[in-house]
Parts: structure tokens; sequence; C-alpha cells
């Protein structure tokens, strides 16, 4: 079984929306150090872009990795730390950087976890929000695109390890 690839957002309007995104959080910690926090894999594209886009004089970049467990494509809730966060974030600005939420199961987990970290906020930013398939409550502070539905890769996301490396973003057409 193959699959065929429809090209959904050119690189071109990647970074224009990833430009305004910068300007907005520059404005919004405006006078504020602040951590940005990618969730490993997928959003070291969207990071490394965002912040070159962020006109702050402090910001400090760290990861965790989050591995859910469950169906193939969708995660079923169960969600583990497989490498944790390592900068101090007690009383520090959090900025989640994430590039997709579907269920919303990673990031809510994730919430309850930097509880524990005692970071004095936590603000959500993912690249593409999936709102309709959401099966938990969960306040996103910025968004690029809202995309309701399909399979997507490129631009950090993969389909079993594939694709990430593309600079636009796809749905995965998958052929018999
Ligand atoms: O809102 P949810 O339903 O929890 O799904 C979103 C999560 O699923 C994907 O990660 P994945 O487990 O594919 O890992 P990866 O980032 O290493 O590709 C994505 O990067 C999010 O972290
Ligand atoms: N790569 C990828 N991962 C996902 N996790 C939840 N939805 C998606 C998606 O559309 N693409």
């Amino acid at each position: 079984m193959g699959e065929e690839l429809r090209l959904l957002l050119s690189p071109e309007r990647i970074a224009e929306r990833v430009k305004e995104l910068g300007r907005e959080i520059s404005q919004l910690y405006r006078g504020r150090p602040l951590v940005l926090l990618g969730i490993l894999k997928g959003a070291f594209v969207f990071l490394a872009d965002l912040m070159r886009a962020i006109d702050l004089p402090e910001v400090q970049v760290d990861f965790i990795r989050l591995k859910s467990y469950g169906f193939s494509d969708t995660s079923a809730g169960e969600v583990q730390i497989t490498k944790d966060v390592e900068l101090p974030l007690r009383g520090k600005d959090v900025l989640v950087v994430e590039d997709i939420v579907d269920t919303g199961y990673t990031l809510a987990f994730l919430r309850e976890h930097l509880r524990t970290h005692e970071p004095a906020s936590v603000r959500f930013c993912c690249f593409i929000d999936k709102a309709e398939r959401r099966k938990v409550p969960l306040e996103l502070d910025f968004v690029g695109f809202k995309i309701p539905r399909g399979f997507l890769v490129g631009y950090g996301l993969d389909y079993a390890e594939r694709y990430r490396h593309l600079p636009g973003v796809y749905e995965v057409l998958l052929q018999k």
C-alpha cells in the first residue's frame, strides 16, 4: 500500500504565519524572560522557526519528549515522559510549543506534569489545531492553523517516522 501527498500549507504560507505568531508572542511577553518548551519529536521544526521570529532579549529553549500509547495514528490517553525538562522552570513563564493538537491528551497530561515544576505561567502554542477532534478541554493561546481533518505530514509531522523533513504540510491520501 502506497500513499499520495496533497499540499495543504506551502512553505511560504507557513513562514508568513510563523512571523505573525512571533510578533504576537513578543508582545505578550515583552519585558519578561521566556522559556520555550518544545515537545519532541514533532515540534522541533516549528520551534526552530518560531524562536527566530520572537523579538525578546531573554529566551531560553528546552525540550520534553512525550510518547502516547494506543492506536497508530491517534493517542489513547496514555502519555509517558521519555525525556523530562532539564531547565529549572520554577517562577518562569513557559510557552509550550507543539506541532499538532488532536485529542488534547498530550497537552492535558503536560499541563498537569508542569505543575510539579512550579512555573509562574504556562501557555500553549501549537502549529496545527484539530479542534473538532478534542477529547479533553484545552485552551490554546496561540494557534498557527486550524485544520479539522486528514492525516498531516511535513514540517516536523511524520507518518511512521517519514516526511518530517518536508518544508510544507501535506495530507496523506492512502491508496490501496
Ligand atoms: O492531542 P493528541 O491526540 O495527544 O495528539 C498530539 C500529539 O501526537 C503527536 O505526537 P506523536 O505521539 O506522533 O509523537 P512525535 O511528536 O514524536 O511524532 C503530536 O506531535 C502531539 O504531540
Ligand atoms: N503526523 C501526524 N500526527 C498526528 N497526531 C494527531 N494527528 C496527527 C496528524 O494529522 N499527523
